[in-house]
């Protein structure tokens, strides 16, 4: 890791010099399968019950090349907690300390940095107060500056308006913020197109740019591509972040897996392989955006794999590679001939892996209004 002046230089400090920032995977998905996050809520309260299990997934992401550890906090706001009734006797401060303290020290390990995350609100839905909701996000904020954090992220916003309060909010820690919405290139859940959606946060001083969650890889490299027009359109700068689902959607629009029949406990004949997560991290290279990562899906193997295919830009491997070799190299070993005959980057770059269900559709019918025409 290059330490400028012995201190690990930040998230802007990165891309302003061209760097490409590997982001880490999913967290509630991934810990739900694991036993624990409760589906439904998604709350986050496995910081405080379960610290080893947030601790291992975070060194699982960094060992697979993630430079930035998001701190265990989705739908951490005290009104989303309260809502889900499942988080009684933990608080919102408590989960954010212990999710700070975890994220720090795995990040640490690996000269990462940490990024202190917030998302949506219920009380945006119910209310649509703007008063309510910023002291809502400061009342989180509060407690990531008793901690070292380097960034925020500002993630999984449907609605800009929303999210441009959080950044409003954020800003005024005068670190840098980031803002990923959960959009489609249909735009918000206000019908704000995702190039008016990028001005307004940028406007509202987020520094980078982007979405996460909701939708396929390659649907997000398309919605952040038009969130790029826009920011050029108007005259306006920001860096590019992508963190998309590691499954395939392409029937969704903007209501994304959430209206998929399979989602939430159907999803994985859907999943993405390393190979399309190769492809993915490629076309976000070359859309110009650098700050590359993964969201509900994406396990450590697939941060490795957007790792691996850009490690000629980085100039490194992760250490997850020393278990991989590029490409299957590692094949040649098998016993099998015809495995071994799979140690090469053509057999894997064409295949057409069959799903194995023969009874099973190829895509299915989003609910009502979210489907792709
Ligand atoms: N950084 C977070 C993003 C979670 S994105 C959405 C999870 C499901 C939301 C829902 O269905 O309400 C994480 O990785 O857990
Ligand atoms: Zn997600």
């Amino acid at each position: 890791r290059v330490l400028w002046g012995g201190k690990r230089h930040g998230i802007l400090e990165r891309l302003n010099a061209g760097e490409v920032v590997v982001g880490d995977g999913g967290y509630v998905m991934q810990l739900e399968r694991r036993g624990y996050v409760k589906a439904g809520h998604w709350t986050p309260e496995a910081a405080v019950e379960h610290p080893e299990a947030v601790r291992q997934l975070h060194k699982e992401f960094l060992r697979a090349g993630a430079d930035v550890i998001q701190t265990f906090t989705f739908y951490c706001s005290d009104d989303k907690l309260e809502l889900s009734g499942n988080v009684t006797t933990i608080t919102g401060a408590q989960i954010n300390d212990a999710a700070c303290n975890l994220a720090g020290e795995v990040a640490n390990e690996g000269g990462a940095l940490v990024a202190g995350g917030v998302s949506q609100t219920p009380c945006y839905l119910k209310t649509n107060s703007e008063t309510e909701v910023k002291a809502i996000f400061k009342k989180q904020m509060d407690y990531f500056l008793q901690k070292d954090i380097d960034f925020f992220i500002v993630e999984f916003f449907e609605h800009v308006e929303e999210a441009v309060w959080a950044v409003e909010v954020l800003k005024s820690s005068r670190k840098p913020v980031a803002a990923t919405l959960c959009i489609a290139p249909q735009g918000d859940m206000n019908g704000v197109p995702p190039g008016e959606c990028a001005v307004r946060l940028v406007k509202a001083g987020a520094d980078i740019v982007g979405i996460n969650c909701h939708l396929d890889p390659l649907t997000g490299v398309r919605t952040v591509k038009m969130m790029k027009e826009g920011l050029e359109k108007a005259g306006l700068r920001a860096h590019l972040m992508v963190q998309p689902l590691g499954f395939h959607t392409p029937e969704c629009n903007i209501g994304g897996y959430v209206s998929l029949p399979e989602f939430p406990f159907a999803l994985e004949t859907r999943a993405m392989t390393r190979w399309d997560v190769h492809k993915y991290a490629r076309e976000a290279y070359k859309a110009g955006i650098r700050y590359i990562g993964g969201c509900c899906g994406f396990e450590p193997y697939h941060i490795r794999a957007i790792a691996e295919e850009l490690s000629a830009e980085r100039g490194f491997l992760p250490p997850g590679s020393e278990k991989h070799g590029l490409w299957g190299a590692a094949l040649e070993f098998h016993t099998k001939p015809w495995v071994r005959a799979r140690a090469r980057r053509e057999y894997w770059e064409n295949l057409l892996p069959a799903s194995g269900r023969p009874k099973c559709p190829s895509m299915a019918t989003p609910a009502d209004g979210y489907q792709n025409d």
